[in-house]
């Protein structure tokens, strides 16, 4: 005979055992890793494929982002809405800039004007002055032109010629070539947005610049997507996503080793949807081979121009790596219509001259100059200061 006792130790341990496997359902979910994890305010974010742990786990980001359930998708990830930075104006960046500008290139302003003062120019000093700008990486061609300019206005003009730092800003700014139009095309242009697409080789600069030209653009109040459709190194979207979530930036990715295609895509797509003024596209830069270039940053074009018209192609160059650049920047313009140069880690070269060689040697502006890692150390390229940061102050 069954009694009262037992049913309501029956009932007790149903309940116990009911309590138990509720628990370890939720510790096994919460380790599995799984995709979708609940964050607050009830929105999804793609959660990392391997979960890290201890000392290694990230801090929990309460990013309301959006996942989607198929990972092959490229993913928009919206931007955290408190505290967002406020990018550097263009003004004190310009002026916070030029003395970085000037420290770097300063020295190269400093030989050629000691040169260029010598009582006597001879042949030896004509000599100096030649080594001195091709040691700027300024190339063979643009020196030699440079050294005769000089030379015939220092002949013709003698006693009676400008002050020698007059004479040389004048050389030198002619040789950057003020004419050239620098401006960047990222404006809404027929109801669409203005589409920039980076290139470049990676590590030379390309995803912190896609970062910072953001914030540039968002100083000046435009509406900015970014794609993350350098889907070759993982970092990169996540490094993208990071700088677009500091200034309230949307940035759509894809996957690791996605098609960077399908992702610029969509990111021109949500562009478009979302009325941005421009949508700029971090491209994977790997130099394996030119046709397998060609056929990537070929697609990447092809697929976005079904949206919107691609208005500048920018290319990213180490000034650092000296002749590497000016090979990689000939591979990059025969594959793709090149419209701009971004030159960056200038504060980290005196070689200011590959500035004068890469124009030359594309025929194409260099617009904007990377001057260190700061989120804002990223300036439009201006003859004039730039030639004065050679020469020092005042000049
Ligand atoms: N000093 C200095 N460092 C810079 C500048 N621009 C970028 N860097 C640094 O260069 C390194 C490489 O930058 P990334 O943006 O990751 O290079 P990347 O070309 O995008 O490389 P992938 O993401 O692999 O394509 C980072 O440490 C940047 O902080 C610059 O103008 N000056």
């Amino acid at each position: 005979m069954v009694r009262v006792d037992d049913y309501l130790y029956l009932i007790i341990g149903i309940a116990v055992a009911a309590v138990a496997l509720l628990a370890g359902l939720v510790t096994t979910r919460s380790r599995s890793g799984g995709k979708r994890v609940e964050r607050g305010g009830g929105t999804d974010v793609l959660a990392p494929p391997e979960p890290h742990v201890g000392e290694d786990a990230e801090t929990p980001r309460d990013t309301p982002t959006r996942t989607v359930e198929d990972a092959d998708l490229p993913v928009l990830t919206e931007p955290a809405a408190p505290t967002l930075e406020r990018p550097e104006s263009a003004a004190s960046r310009l002026v916070r800039l030029r003395e970085r500008l000037s420290r770097s290139q300063g020295g190269l302003g400093r030989g050629l004007l000691a040169l260029l003062s010598r009582d006597r120019l001879d042949e030896d000093t004509w000599e100096d002055i030649e080594d001195t700008l091709l040691t700027a990486d300024i190339g063979v061609a643009p020196t030699q032109e440079l050294v005769e300019r000089l030379r015939t206005r220092m002949r013709v003009e003698g006693a009676a010629a400008s002050p020698v730092k007059d004479v040389l800003r004048e050389e030198l700014v002619a040789l950057v070539d003020p004419t050239m139009d620098r401006s960047l095309h990222v404006d809404r242009h027929d109801g669409k947005p203005g589409v920039v697409l980076v290139v470049g080789v990676n590590g030379t600069g390309k995803t912190t610049t896609v970062g910072k030209l953001a914030r540039v653009l968002v100083a000046e109040d435009k509406q900015v997507v970014l794609g993350a459709a350098d889907t070759f190194r993982a970092a990169a979207a996540e490094q993208l996503t990071t700088w677009g979530e500091r200034v309230g930036v949307p940035a759509v990715r894809g996957p690791e080793g996605s098609d960077p295609a399908s992702v610029a895509y969509e990111a021109v797509k949500t562009g478009v949807e979302q009325e941005a003024d421009v949508v700029l596209v971090d491209t994977a830069g790997r130099l394996q081979n030119k046709a397998g270039l060609m056929d990537e940053l070929g697609k990447v074009k092809r697929v976005v121009e079904k949206q919107a018209p691609v208005t500048e192609v920018l290319l990213v160059l180490d000034a650092t790596t000296g002749q590497n650049g000016m090979v990689q920047a000939r591979v990059f313009s025969e594959v793709v219509k090149v419209t701009g140069i971004v030159l960056t880690k200038l504060d980290g070269s005196a070689k200011g001259g590959i500035v004068v060689a890469v124009q030359r040697e594309l025929g194409v502006p260099v617009k904007l100059v990377g001057l260190g890692e700061g989120a804002d150390d990223l300036a439009p390229f201006d003859p004039d200061t730039f030639v004065e940061a050679i020469l020092g102050d005042g000049a």
